[in-house]
């Protein structure tokens, strides 16, 4: 009673070189052959991909059967060279909600709010006209006010940028050990520089307040040693930072290539922009925060539904049997591992999503302005109709601070500057068919955009 078994031609590796080069269309191959679910062969591992999202539940939600630590862990030590095996992954997610989602996420969120302006205006020269490439815009100004946000401010952030992105683009192989010669070393120098970056300045340790203090001291509290503590903020850097600045850039190229829809939003900001409380009382009422923007959040959901592409693995630690929604009933043996990919289901599905491909800035909106979150599969509602945020117990902790990020960033952008197509014809670029799996999604390439300060800015 397992599910269908598809080993590959290559001994030992199986389907690994076509899973690590374009993980969305070999699975697509393999729903094709086998359905929603089969079990590959990928570097020796036994992997069960499920495809059914009425399903998802019974591994999302299992944690007798299945278990993600040691994945991680291995996961973290390939990447990162970092090894937090004595840390209890309870109470880092506890402590991680509490930053993110407690009482201090007002501050976070004021705080990013400031340095999103400040990065944001220090680019601009009033009058002049700037070109750039759209996705490294985003990510280096998401990324700056981030760093400004929850790191120490002793180095500049544009040099951490620097070495971050040179270390980003080589992540995805330094995961799956498919370096080359020279990228192994250029990962390894990156790695190390960023290690020195990050390592906290022992002078202004009295004085100075920062998410990352806390968090060192949270890894003290948990007897890691200096040297992984130093390593573990590397791990957090990209962890809090490696999604926002793309997604930006995603829900930006969107609009800027579907004229109606960016009418649509610019319609909603101009509303909202009447509300800007422009009194001096402090601190200033912002109307991102006092008032609904459905449209902007539909937009954000679809761009989400097709360029987030995270993987959820598990391991099998006792066997198990996977009860499906519509009845069957597989075996999973201990040892092997089952593989969510909510990308190519529910997202791209298109038995949930009509046309999944195309762009619909409305799909998550009802007539009256609602949150569209109906949708269907085999009959069933789903509980799961998108995932960009994964689910269960390791779902990401940042959502809210990242949509208001976001929210924030794209409603700065279209008051305050002009923003335009350099080639008004000019396509998304397409995307990187290695990176499925790692979160974000990022461009094959770039879009190359013009902007300016608007004019009636600085004229005031
Ligand atoms: C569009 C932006 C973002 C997306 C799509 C996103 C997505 C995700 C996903 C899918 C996971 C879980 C991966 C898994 O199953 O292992 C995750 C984890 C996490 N995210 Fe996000 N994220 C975003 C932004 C952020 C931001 C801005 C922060 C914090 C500043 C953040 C903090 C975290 C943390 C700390 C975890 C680890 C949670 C854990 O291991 O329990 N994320 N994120
Ligand atoms: C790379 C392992 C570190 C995991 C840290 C954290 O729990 C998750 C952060 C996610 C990360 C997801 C990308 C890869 C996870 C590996 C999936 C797999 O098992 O193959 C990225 C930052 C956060 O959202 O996207």
């Amino acid at each position: 009673n397992e599910p269908p078994l598809d080993k590959g031609w290559i001994p030992w590796l199986g389907h690994a070189l076509d899973f690590g080069k374009d993980a969305a269309n070999f699975l697509t191959r393999m729903k094709e052959k086998h359905g929603d679910i089969f079990t590959v062969r990928v570097a020796g591992i036994y992997v069960t991909v499920l495809l059914d999202p009425n399903s998802f539940d019974s591994v999302v939600c299992d944690t007798t059967f299945l278990e993600f630590t040691r994945i991680r862990n291995q996961l973290i030590k390939k990447i990162f060279n970092l090894q937090l095996e004595e840390i209890d992954q309870a109470s880092e997610r506890r402590w991680m909600e509490w930053q993110f989602q407690g009482p201090s996420l007002v501050e976070l969120n004021t705080t990013m709010k400031y340095h999103l302006q400040t990065v944001l205006l220090k680019t601009l020269h009033p009058l002049e006209w700037r070109e750039d490439g759209l996705f490294d815009l985003c990510y280096s100004l998401l990324f700056k006010a981030g760093f400004l946000t929850l790191f120490e401010r002793r180095v500049n952030p544009e040099l951490v940028y620097n070495q971050f992105r040179q270390f980003d683009d080589l992540l995805a192989k330094l995961a799956r050990s498919s370096l080359k010669g020279d990228e192994k070393n250029s990962a390894r120098l990156s790695r190390e520089r960023l290690w020195e970056l990050l390592s906290p300045d022992r002078q202004s340790e009295a004085e100075s307040v920062s998410w990352q203090k806390s968090y060192h001291h949270f890894l003290q509290e948990q007897g890691v040693s200096a040297e992984m503590q130093n390593r573990a903020l590397l791990l957090q850097l990209w962890t809090t930072q490696c999604n926002a600045g793309p997604a930006a850039f995603w829900l930006l190229g969107f609009l800027l290539t579907h004229p109606e829809a960016m009418d649509a939003v610019k319609s909603e900001i101009r509303g909202l922009s009447a509300l800007q409380d422009t009194s001096t009382q402090h601190p200033p009422i912002d109307p991102l925060e006092t008032h609904r923007t459905p449209v902007l959040d539909s937009v954000l959901s679809e761009t989400l539904r097709l360029t987030a592409a995270v993987m959820i693995n598990r391991e099998v630690i006792q066997d198990k049997t996977l009860h499906m929604a519509d009845g069957r009933v597989f075996h999973l043996r201990r040892g092997d591992r089952v593989c969510l990919f909510p990308f190519l289901s529910p997202q791209m599905d298109p038995e949930i999503h009509s046309e999944p491909q195309m762009f619909k800035y409305d799909r998550f909106l009802n007539e009256d302005m609602s949150v569209k979150d109906h949708f269907y599969k085999d009959g069933r509602k789903l509980k799961y109709y998108t995932m960009p945020w994964g689910a269960g117990r390791n779902a990401c902790v940042g959502k809210h601070f990242a949509v208001t990020a976001i929210k924030q960033f794209v409603f700065l952008l279209l008051t305050r500057l002009d923003v335009e197509l350099c080639d008004p014809q000019a396509k998304l670029p397409p995307i990187q068919s290695s990176r499925y799996g790692f979160g974000m999604l990022q461009p094959d390439g770039d879009l190359q955009i013009r902007y300016r300060m608007k004019k009636t800015q600085h004229q005031t």
